[in-house]
């Protein structure tokens, strides 16, 4: 009997890819860890979750209103709930909120039970990406452009700790992003190979 893989065929090839771990994509609001996390999912043919997402659902409210209505420290308790659980869940891709990787205990939860991906883009092209969408409530203050570039500086240091790193620059679409993701999961023959 032959065996199923997980489907993953790459254009131009019949590559088919085995998935060893679950790949957290990490970084920056608008670095695209939900719509590139989506199309590599569908790629590589394995689940997708974004931790945002299993939030809002579970909670039956947007980020916004949790925000509002339980402060942003009961976000951030639920946020790692929900990482932990989706840890245990079939390996897939893990999309994260952008603060998610600044906790010691999200880091390591992702570091031992998975592999994190930076998705890196420079402020300015976070900026673009971000400042048409009122959907992400530490950015509603009085001059969001200088509270996303503060948190870019604090932040990158601690998302430069992650397992491997790829640039999303203004240029790249979705799809040569998932190509980057794929080669750089490549270099990991723990979390990647080529069947
Ligand atoms: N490489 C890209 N090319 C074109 N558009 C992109 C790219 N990456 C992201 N985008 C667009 O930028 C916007 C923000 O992306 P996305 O929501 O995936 O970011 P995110 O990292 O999940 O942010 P958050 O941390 O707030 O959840 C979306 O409209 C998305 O389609
Ligand atoms: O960067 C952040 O801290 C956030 C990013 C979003 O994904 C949401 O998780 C929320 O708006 C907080
Ligand atoms: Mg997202």
């Amino acid at each position: 009997m032959s065996e199923i893989k997980h489907n993953a065929h790459t254009e131009g090839t019949d590559a088919v890819f085995e998935l060893h771990k679950t790949v957290v994509l990490v970084g920056m609001m608008g670095a695209g860890k939900t719509a590139v996390g989506r199309a590599l999912a569908a790629r590589l043919g394995v689940p997708f979750l974004d931790s945002d997402a299993e939030i809002e659902s579970a909670a039956n409210m947007t980020i916004p209103e949790i925000f509002e209505r339980d402060g942003e420290p009961f976000f951030r308790a639920k946020e790692s709930q929900v990482i932990g659980r989706l840890l245990d869940a079939e390996k897939g891709i893990l999309s994260t909120g952008g603060g998610a990787f600044l906790s010691e205990l999200n880091r390591q939860m992702i570091t031992e039970r998975g592999v994190s991906v930076w998705l890196r883009a420079d402020l300015k092209v976070l900026w673009n990406r971000v400042k048409h969408k009122d959907t992400r409530p530490l950015l509603r203050t009085a001059d969001p452009y200088a509270t996303l570039r503060a948190l870019y500086e604090a932040r990158v240091p601690v998302y430069a700790q992650a397992g491997l790193t790829v640039e999303s620059d203004g240029e790249t679409s979705i799809e040569n992003m998932v190509d980057r993701v794929v080669n750089a999961m490549l270099t990991r023959p723990d979390v990647l190979e080529r069947k």
